[in-house]
């Protein structure tokens, strides 16, 4: 399993956490205070400022809290990176760079003025490589969703690229983009509604042939849906049953065989499992897991639930305000967590065993998530951040791997914490 072999390998093997390494050794080699580089190579924070009269510092992203009105790092465009560079020397099957989302706010009915935007996703740097499960967390409303959309095609982005294979998809239009799409494909949320209610099984399964109709010649298909409804651990002669006669737990198995159905190497799974029972939630996730061994699957795997996302996952990804603030191998970040929002996270997960339970400090977090459409300059945690400083709201802090650590995260002031499991 693809979990056990990324745990297992060697760090020359990883080129994930090599990237990170490697420029945590650039860094110290440079010293502290040499200037960081983004993922163009050029300076980021100290050469970023600008003027106080930038929309989010006179406005005051910061509810309660006083605009800034020295001069402040703008919040980051796509130009202007927050990660640093992402030296992933594997073959990456998914590589998603600079990636911004903006939703414009508008004011007026026959003339439409833009007044401001609700930036979901805010400069995303993401490698997934064969093989490998990357987990992304993070409280509702920080952007996972519009992440996932963004990357199957449903939302276009306002900047930055998504190469599947080497092609970047928002670059592609017609059939080039058809046929790039089919290498990445969703498993949504609620098999109760993702599944049209007057639709057969095997019209389901079989629906994405209509449109990419090369993959399997029109006498060869009603066999395909059988060979993956097999593949599911359905019964194949339920083809022609419709998803009222079916469990949760099934229905979702046929949303996994329609993902499967043109052969993609990339799956998204936006929350998966979180519709199901417990018990339930298991099966799905071993057959996840099966799939990914059989067929060398890779997944995106968008989940609130932080010990479904350990179980599955080889690298995480921790969003907050449209920001990945941790990145790196999931084992390393779930044990020793560097970033203030992933231990408080982490602290809030619960502990199994009631011997352990007393060992374990809670980080109770202040306030509200602030609005994406008008989030706090410099490092958007900053307002309920127990460890921010003056120059939390003057700079962005880049996403790159602090002292004592191999994963990156976004903090002037990260540092490691141990956090207490119990049994995973
Ligand atoms: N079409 C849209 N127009 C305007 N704002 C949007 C749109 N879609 C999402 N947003 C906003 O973007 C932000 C991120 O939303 P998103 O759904 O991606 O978050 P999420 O992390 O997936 O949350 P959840 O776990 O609750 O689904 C939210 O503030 C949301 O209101």
């Amino acid at each position: 399993m693809s979990k056990k072999s990324a745990k297992d390998t060697p760090r020359e093997e990883n080129p994930s956490v090599d990237a990170a390494v490697a420029s945590d050794d650039a860094g110290r080699a440079e010293g502290p205070d040499a200037p960081k580089t983004d993922a163009s190579g050029t300076k980021a924070t100290s050469d970023a400022k600008v003027d106080a009269t930038d929309e989010k510092a006179t406005t005051g992203g910061d509810a309660g809290k006083p605009a800034a009105t020295a001069k402040v790092t703008e919040a980051p465009r796509a130009a202007e990176p927050t990660t640093a560079p992402v030296l992933d020397k594997g073959e990456n099957v998914l590589e998603v760079r600079d990636l911004v989302k903006h939703f414009p706010i508008t004011q007026g009915i026959v003339l439409r003025r833009k007044v401001g935007a609700v930036q979901a996703v805010d400069g995303i740097n993401l490698d997934l490589r064969r093989g490998e499960t990357l987990g992304i967390v993070g409280e509702s409303g920080c952007g996972k969703s519009t992440l996932a959309k963004l990357l199957i095609g449903l939302e276009r982005p306002t900047s930055g690229t998504i190469k599947v294979r080497g092609q970047d998809l928002t670059e592609l239009r017609g059939g080039d983009l058809l046929a790039a799409r089919r290498n990445i494909q969703m498993v949504f949320q609620d098999p109760y509604t993702s599944l049209n209610p007057r639709m057969t099984v095997g019209d389901l399964i079989g629906e994405p042939f209509e449109i990419h109709t090369d993959v399997v010649p029109r006498q060869g298909r009603r066999q395909r849906v059988q060979e993956l409804l097999e593949l599911v651990g359905l019964n194949p002669d339920h083809i022609n049953r419709y998803p009222h006669q079916f469990s949760g737990g099934q229905r979702q198995r046929i949303g996994i065989a329609r993902a499967l159905a043109l052969e993609p190497e990339v799956l998204l799974c936006d929350e998966p499992v979180s519709a199901l029972d417990v018990s339930i939630q298991a099966q799905v996730i071993n057959l996840l897991e099966k799939l990914q061994d059989e067929l060398g699957l890779s997944y995106l795997f968008i989940a609130h639930d932080l010990s479904v996302v350990r179980h599955i996952a080889d690298k995480l990804g921790v969003m907050y305000l449209g920001r990945v603030v941790e990145y790196g191998n999931a084992e390393e970040i779930y044990e020793a967590p560097t970033h203030p929002y992933t231990q408080a996270l982490l602290s809030a997960v619960p502990v199994p065993d009631p011997k352990l339970r007393g060992m374990r400090d809670e980080i109770v977090l202040e306030g509200d998530v602030p609005s994406p459409a008008n989030p706090p300059s410099g490092c958007r945690f900053r307002t309920r951040c127990w460890k921010a400083e003056d120059v939390c709201a003057e700079e962005t802090p880049l996403l790159q791997v602090r002292e004592n650590s191999r994963h990156a995260s976004a903090c002037h002031f990260a540092q490691k914490r141990d956090v207490v499991h119990g049994a995973a």
